[in-house]
């Protein structure tokens, strides 16, 4: 953003009601590998210090946008505009269109125009992700649905709201750039509890959904702690979800200027019943960035939401990112159960993984940088392996068996893990000569993400090797299997 840009922003934020304590907050460009343009504190902040605020109406969503109203609550509602993010899409796209006599002008200018997220990726690069949690979760497709089933059926009943004259505001290329903006910038700002109240005694209950960097609601930053809620910017592409409240998302202008790294917090939203207010909840040094949280990702999400990884100095040397996961899919661990236990007949297999699923069993395992087995892992290959007496008994209690590792089961995982390693085209070894060499920005990125994976997977692998190597020691001294490998559900 240029100075000329940051200032009539800043004017415009001041003149709707903003305000921003500026001896403590500057804005600065900072190294790109820090996040490039962010803010900086200008002099030693303390913690608990209101940095900026936000007026509620200030902040873009489908609650402050006067489109929903202008076309109809109930014809929103009937075109499901109050579902997922298209409606928010279509409010931040008429709102462009509206020109200088929207009220959010004077913020349109400062979003970006050109993202580096997978999503705007070609090919060539897209293959260098290949095996990466971050492929099947793009929602290129879903996201094409949408525009296709519910964006431009909206716009073609309403011409006087969306004249053809400005049909380039509502194109393909624009949803994705605004879809783009939401994954990356907005927060989840829920309605003060009489708003509420207001809405209720009103009926008026427009959107179901919800997204975004949450808000903490507080008398300041103590609640951050004790809430322990760091879901920020979590958004899927047009997941839908009963319990969550689409009118929650929110772009909020001013907030979405700060960076964030992992763990490096110093500064966060609370929301207050008039405004939302940006606080410290560190003491922050003079000319130290103020970073914001989106969560402490694992690179696979910074990549896929942001466009951008974090790299730190690693326990074990080397630069990464300790927030990592590698996903499985259970299905990986049904067919190498199969595969080390050929006589499981096909039938009882399917009816335990059916039972498994109905008993909202997880079909995805996550296994993090601690390296310790997901129990629900162990869990599964456990009810496969069961007898049949012992089945109808898990069955017939609704219980799966305890997520204990045995020699079975631990041999089992361990191909389990070697099984999703094949499924990168490259090895870590590979990887690791090509990330240091000349090449563009996606790929390394994309490297980042895999090795980060891959080291999660090889040295979980280490750590079984050396337990069936103990437990081998053990049989042949009379003693069983007891690995301490695994790791509790999260759930
Ligand atoms: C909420 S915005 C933050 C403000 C942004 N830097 C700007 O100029 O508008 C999020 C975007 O900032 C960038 N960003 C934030 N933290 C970063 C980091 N630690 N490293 C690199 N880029 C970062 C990414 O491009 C991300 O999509």
């Amino acid at each position: 953003m240029s100075d000329a840009t940051l200032k009539s922003f800043l004017d415009w934020f001041h003149k709707n009601g903003g305000s921003v304590d500026a001896t403590s907050v500057g804005f600065k460009t900072f190294p790109e590998s820090e996040g490039g343009r962010g803010a900086v504190a200008l002099k030693d902040i303390s913690e608990g210090h209101v940095l900026f605020t936000i007026p509620r109406s200030l902040t873009l969503s489908t609650r402050t946008s006067s489109l929903p109203s202008r076309f109809g609550v109930d014809a929103w509602q009937n075109m499901k505009l109050n579902q997922g993010w298209t409606g928010l899409i279509l409010c931040m796209m008429w709102e462009t269109a509206q020109g200088t006599s929207s009220k959010w002008a004077g913020y349109s200018d400062t979003l970006p125009i050109h993202f580096d997220t997978p999503m705007f990726w070609n090919e060539a690069d897209l293959t260098e992700l290949n095996g990466t949690c971050v492929v099947e979760k793009l929602g290129r497709e879903e996201a094409e649905q949408s525009y296709t089933e519910k964006l431009l059926p909206a716009i073609r009943t309403r011409p006087d709201l969306f004249p053809l004259e400005q049909a380039e505001y509502y194109s393909l290329a624009n949803y994705h750039l605004m879809g783009s903006r939401i994954l990356s910038r907005s927060f989840n700002v829920e309605k003060w509890e009489s708003e509420e109240e207001e809405n209720e005694n009103s009926k008026d209950s427009t959107n179901r959904r919800a997204d975004g960097m949450d808000v903490d609601s507080s008398d300041g930053p103590e609640r951050a702690e004790e809430n322990g809620d760091e879901e920020s910017h979590h958004i899927e592409v047009e997941e839908e979800d009963d319990e969550d409240d689409s009118s929650d998302t929110a772009m909020v202008p001013m907030a979405d200027l700060l960076n964030a790294k992992y763990e490096s917090e110093n500064a966060k939203l609370f929301d207050d019943e008039n405004e939302l207010r940006m606080i410290s909840t560190k003491p922050i040094k003079a000319g130290e960035q103020i970073w914001n949280t989106y969560g402490d990702l694992p690179n696979s999400e910074l990549l896929r939401r942001y466009g951008h990884v974090d790299l730190l100095p690693l326990p074990n040397g080397g630069l990464g990112n300790p927030g990592d996961v590698i996903e499985i899919r259970a299905d990986i661990a049904v067919s190498i159960t199969v595969q080390q236990h050929p006589s499981l007949t096909s039938d009882s297999v399917q009816e335990r993984v059916d039972w498994w699923l109905e008993e909202g069993g997880d079909d995805v395992f996550v296994l993090e940088s601690d390296l310790e087995l997901p129990e629900p892992l162990i869990s599964l290959v456990r009810l496969l392996l069961l007898k049949q007496s012992e089945w109808e008994t898990a069955k017939g209690k609704g219980k799966p068996p305890k997520p204990k590792v045995d020699a079975d089961s631990l041999s089992i995982i361990h191909d389990v893990l070697q099984t999703r390693l094949k499924s990168y085209p490259t090895t870590l070894q590979e990887d690791e000569v090509k990330v240091s060499g000349a090449i563009s920005t996606n790929t390394k990125n994309a490297i980042v993400v895999r090795m980060g994976e891959k080291r999660i997977l090889n040295d979980t692998l280490i750590k079984i090797r050396e337990i069936q190597a103990k437990g081998n020691s053990k049989k042949r001294k009379g003693a069983g299997v007891d690995s301490g490998a695994q790791k509790r559900s999260r759930k």
